[in-house]
């Protein structure tokens, strides 16, 4: 039987760690596409560390047509990924969409040549510690999950063997929102305050969330995600159940002094609600700050 032939745009945490476990299973045949040349992956799961050698490809006019391709940049720079996809795809190509927030559709489509469009929500930890060291830290039940269907059902048969277990739901809408939840209290405070998610064990901070929770299922709602009446709560308290130590995405970026996903986040919160003529003056709130900080951070970023 001839291999799946899968490119995977991005080797950052998520990327690294899809494409080291892709390259476990037998049946694939994955190209890595990157801005710089990594022929072996440490990639460190449990208590193993295993040495993975990756075929790379950091010049995207050498690319060729492929089966799949597992896109996992941040949200801001899917269009930077254009070349990429000019040359990955073709209508018989699926690219899964690995990446926080809703509209992956609407993001990736018009780049990809008439490709199937996945969207796939992440639920795994992928830590980047070098460029090519990367750590998989499975959070609570299904590492991935996407749209019921068949090429959800193929999707998940490229993760078969592997330490990635996806799932697929027919409530995609739904679970999209509550990990946009998630993310619109986690990253914001997270980076803002550059401390880990620790901070969510102060009084006052719980009390910012729930303000901006209660807003963003207001919007969830209306967009169609089946959202509970005590949606806002229960996500904090599940919140409130992570790792202190971890950090976030946008935490590390900020850090880094990188670009912030922000609008992919809370600035997706605050669109939607305009479509609705609903109030979110905390997710706009965190939205103003952080695309402050973002844009500073990119600014520097461009004079160095
Ligand atoms: N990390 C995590 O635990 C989680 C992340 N997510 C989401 O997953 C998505 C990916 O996040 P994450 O892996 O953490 O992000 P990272 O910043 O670690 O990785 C993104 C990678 O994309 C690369 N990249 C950007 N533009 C291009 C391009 N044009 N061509 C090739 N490569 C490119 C970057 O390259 P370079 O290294 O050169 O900058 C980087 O390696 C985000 O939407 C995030 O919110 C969701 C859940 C958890
Ligand atoms: C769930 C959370 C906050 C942690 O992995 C995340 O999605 C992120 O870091 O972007």
């Amino acid at each position: 039987m001839a291999r799946r032939k899968i490119a995977v745009v991005g080797l950052g945490g998520i990327g690294g760690v899809a494409a080291a476990c892709l390259s476990l299973s037998p049946e694939n045949d994955v190209t890595v596409c990157a801005r710089r040349q990594i022929d072996k992956l440490t990639f460190d799961h449990l208590e193993e560390s295993k040495q993975i050698p990756l075929k790379t490809l950091t010049d995207p006019s050498r690319a060729e047509p492929v089966d799949w391709v597992i896109l996992c940049t941040k949200a801001q720079d899917s269009a930077s990924a254009a070349p990429w996809l000019e040359r990955l795809c073709t209508p018989q190509t699926t690219v899964a969409v690995l990446q926080n927030g809703i509209s992956h559709e609407e993001r990736v489509g018009p780049h990809a040549k008439g490709a199937t469009i996945l969207p796939a929500i992440v639920y795994y930890n992928g830590e980047r510690f070098a460029p090519d060291h990367v750590r998989l830290r499975h959070i609570r039940g299904h590492d991935l999950l996407v749209p019921a269907g068949l090429p959800g059902d193929a999707f998940a048969a490229l993760f078969e063997g592997t330490p990635i277990d996806v799932g697929r739901s027919a409530e995609f809408i739904t679970y999209q929102w509550r990990k946009l939840l998630v993310n619109v209290i986690a990253n914001p405070i997270t980076a803002l305050t550059r401390q880990r998610l620790g901070v969510f064990q102060r009084p006052d901070i719980q009390g910012l969330s729930l303000g901006v929770l209660r807003e963003a299922v207001a919007v969830g709602r209306a967009e169609g995600a089946q959202l509970r009446d005590n949606e806002a709560e229960t996500i904090l308290e599940t919140f409130l159940g992570y790792p202190p130590e971890a950090g976030t995405s946008m935490y590390f970026d900020c850090l880094a002094g990188r670009a912030l996903e922000i609008e992919a986040l809370n600035g997706a919160v605050v669109a939607a609600a305009r479509r609705h003529g609903l109030p979110t003056p905390l997710n706009a709130a965190m939205l103003t700050l952080l695309t402050a900080v973002s844009d500073a951070n990119a600014a520097e970023t461009k004079t160095l």
